[in-house]
């Protein structure tokens, strides 16, 4: 069994944690040592049982433009959600189910994760059918909207990765396993694209097992290549499947294994036994004991392995041809977890934060707990995203958000089909919903009111681009009711004010990022904006602890101000399950401050973080900890203490060896072989590191760290470098603290706009 958000993760994937921060970050939480929960308290029923083994929640995640909608548009078709198919940017221009925004179909990316559900019927071995409702939540594939995957797998228990059968494992493949490991989401992959010159599932099989390292193994192989491909063999099983009829919407199944790929095979069911008994106990022991596993024994292997993260079955196929998605379904039924599969938990907020966490259980007659992972604005006010983990959540029942203890009533509650929603009275555990009307923030916990849990909320990276933006012409109400709304729904979106040049500043995770939501603003708001030239987003640290003594007095005329706090500053490492790396601490004991003046502290401190005094770029990485202080009874307030603590951190941040930071990125480069040494030689030249290349046929791949302050005007130079037949991507890894030169450059810069404005 999986733990949910204590990071108690399978020993295996501890040391299987691929590059990058987050993920190795990720590890730690799952070393430190947590006690074992105790069992859940509320026992499932009968019918909790029967209806929670016959549901799935999964994600279609994977590199941009693998094919996750076209796949996705194929299950909605053969589950009967939809009746027709429309393929992305298609020529009857009506675009697919999930992309339902204008601006999807027109660019035909995704931009926003869609959820919807369906019905898939399998049929058992012995002819016996079997329903099961499936949650689905397309996502997108590309990493300026990599927080919508980041929610998304926060609450499913199980995931498609897909992959394309000529491209393998791509840069966001690896960002999106990581994202699936620090959440514990088993996944079994999907080879699509099998139509395609050059397809070659094997490859991608080892690259799963190499780059991705997990252990993987196909449990089909092609029938036919390329235009040929018509079909696939199930090892598991020992099956032939094809499609036939319209759009491929009747499965033929075949004892007879055709002629031409019997022995392949053969020596592919046999490559799965030999993977799956290096996972899996009773494999492995047949395997040791020279006996041939029945069917059934594999697929149950197969399924302890998967929801063990230890193992990711490999299923082909081509979605764009109709060819084996619906095996790929009852894939999906026999290997993903249900909701009663993964142990889920939650901290008990009436408890010390010491206190382990508690188990939840998905019983419908359980205290409701529901996580609210994403927020929408729609045509009939907030719509709320939940995912119920325990209890059932009613329409009209009040619920309490547990973190800020509001009660609220649940006006209006429906499931998603894409941008449709369809009403409902009730919904159980185990299951996602959406519900109007109900203000609080992306991440929060809702009970019944008779628990204090509340869960982790999702990971949010840091944005690394900026740009000022304001209104062309006279600034109307609009314009911030749009910016408030985006930043509201997107946590990697952030809105500040420049107080010295009075700008509006957005940031985000690139410029595509960036440039949707100013599009947005025109279409949805009617706004019409000018930008700036976009800016790298520097931050500024300390690297060591720093104490602070301040007063702040000030005696004018009337009542005086007099705040006077003490504490200091250090370095803070970033909690790999949010992503946050600042915090402030009370550690006051005996009042020398009245507690009504602590909150103020407190905000002085966050605004002091808004901007560092280095070069005027946001602050992060420090923990604020105050141990004492002084107050005047009558000159004291909360502006006083906000002020002294503003003061005394900026004091404190000038003896703390305070350095700037700039994002690092993940480039990755693929064009034809010819133009190697050309791509290779532009990257050093912009300081890049080479992590990883690859060749294969006559096109390559190159994987860089660079500094994105370096990555200005790439694109132009890659077309220069490779005749235009170079492509690349890039995604934030880290924040690095910067060169010398470059930190002093930034600091005089800083300096000479201070002394313009003076
Ligand atoms: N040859 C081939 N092309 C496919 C297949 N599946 C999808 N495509 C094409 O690949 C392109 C991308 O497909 P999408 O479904 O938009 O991919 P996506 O992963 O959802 O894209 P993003 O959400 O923007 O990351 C489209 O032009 C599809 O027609 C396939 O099985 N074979």
């Amino acid at each position: 069994m999986l733990v949910r958000g204590c990071g108690r993760l399978s020993p295996l994937l501890h040391s299987l944690h691929p590059l990058g921060r987050a993920a190795s970050a990720a590890a730690a939480v799952a070393a430190k040592p947590q006690e074992t929960p105790a069992p859940p308290q509320y026992k499932l029923t009968e019918k909790d049982i029967q209806r929670l083994t016959f549901q799935r929640n999964i994600g279609v995640s994977a590199h941009i433009d693998s094919g996750k909608t076209t796949l996705t548009e194929r299950i909605l078709y053969y589950t009967g959600r939809i009746r027709d198919i429309h393929e992305v940017r298609g020529r009857d221009a009506v675009g697919a189910k999930m992309d339902s925004m204008d601006l999807e179909r027109e660019k035909g990316i995704t931009i926003q994760s869609a959820a919807t559900f369906c019905d898939w019927e399998t049929t058992n071995v012995d002819g016996s059918k079997q329903k099961y409702a499936i949650n689905i939540i397309d996502t997108p594939g590309h990493v300026d909207f990599t927080i919508e995957v980041e929610r998304a797998l926060r609450v499913l228990d199980g995931a498609i990765l897909v992959l394309c059968a000529v491209a393998g494992v791509q840069s966001q493949t690896t960002t999106v396993d990581r994202q699936m490991r620090r959440y514990g989401v088993p996944r079994i992959s999907f080879v699509n694209k099998m139509d395609r010159p050059g397809a070659n599932p094997w490859r991608i099989v080892s690259q799963i097992r190499s780059k991705l390292r997990i252990p993987a193994a196909a449990v089909q192989i092609p029938i036919g290549v390329e235009d040929g491909f018509k079909g696939v063999v199930d090892l598991v099983h020992w099956r032939a499947i094809y499609n036939e009829g319209q759009k491929g919407v009747d499965v033929v199944i075949s004892d007879e294994i055709p002629a031409d790929v019997l022995s392949l095979a053969q020596e592919k069911r046999q490559e799965l036994i030999e993977q799956l008994a290096e996972v899996d106990e009773e494999i492995g022991d047949l395997v040791l004991e020279d006996l041939p596993p029945s069917n059934d024994q594999i697929a149950d292997a197969i399924r302890r392995s998967t929801i063990g993260l230890k193992f990711s079955p490999v299923f082909l196929g081509s979605a764009i041809k109709n060819t084996a998605v619906q095996p790929l379904l009852d894939g999906v039924c026999a290997y993903l977890p249900n909701p009663s599969q993964l142990e889920v938990v939650a901290h008990d907020t009436s408890l010390p934060v010491t206190a382990p966490q508690v188990p939840l259980s998905p019983a419908a007659d359980a205290p409701l707990v529901g996580l609210a992972f994403k927020l929408e604005e729609g045509r009939f006010g907030q719509l709320t995203y939940m995912r119920v983990y325990q209890g059932s959540l009613k329409k009209s029942n009040l619920i309490y958000n547990s973190r800020t203890g509001k009660k609220v009533k649940v006006p209006r509650l429906v499931r998603m089909h894409s941008n449709e929603m369809e009403d409902i009275d009730s919904i159980g555990p185990g299951e996602i919903c959406a519900i109007f009307g109900v203000e609080c923030s992306s991440g929060d916990t809702f009970t019944d009111g008779s628990t204090s849990f509340s869960m982790t909320s999702m990971f949010v990276p840091e944005p690394v681009i900026s740009l000022a933006i304001r209104a062309n012409g006279i600034e109307t109400p609009n314009f911030s009711r749009a910016l408030n709304r985006f930043k509201k729904e997107d946590p990697t979106f952030r809105v500040h004010m420049d107080q010295e040049s009075k700008e509006t500043i957005i940031s985000g995770m690139g410029e595509l990022h960036l440039e949707i939501y100013v599009e947005r603003m025109r279409r949805e708001y009617n706004v019409d904006c000018v930008t700036g030239k976009p800016r790298v987003a520097f931050r500024e640290t300390i690297s060591k602890r720093s104490d602070f003594v301040y007063v702040h007095k000030k005696q004018t005329g009337g009542a005086g101000q007099y705040a006077k706090v003490c504490g200091y500053i250090e370095p803070m490492e970033m909690d790999p399950e949010t992503g946050k790396d600042v915090a402030f601490e009370n550690h006051i004991m005996g009042g020398t401050i009245p507690t009504n003046y602590i909150p103020a502290i407190e905000k002085g401190f966050f605004e002091a973080l808004e901007k560092g005094t280095l070069t005027g770029n946001p602050i992060s990485g420090v923990r604020f900890v105050l141990t004492d202080g002084g107050y005047h009874i009558v000159d004291s307030s909360e502006l006083a203490f906000r002020n002294a603590t503003i003061g005394a951190f900026r004091e404190a941040f000038r003896g703390a060896n305070a350095i700037v930071l700039e994002p690092i990125m993940k480039v990755e480069v693929v064009a034809p072989s010819e133009f190697q040494s050309n791509v290779i030689g532009g990257l050093n030249t912009r300081r890049g590191t080479i992590v990883d290349s690859e060749v294969r046929d006559d096109e390559f791949t190159a994987i860089a760290e660079v500094a994105l302050n370096e990555m200005f005007g790439y694109s132009n130079q890659l077309r220069g470098a490779t005749q235009g037949k170079g492509e690349f991507s890039m995604e934030y890894k880290n924040h690095m603290p910067a060169l010398m030169n470059l930190q002093m450059e930034l600091e005089d810069a800083y300096k000479k706009t201070l002394l313009a404005k003076k």
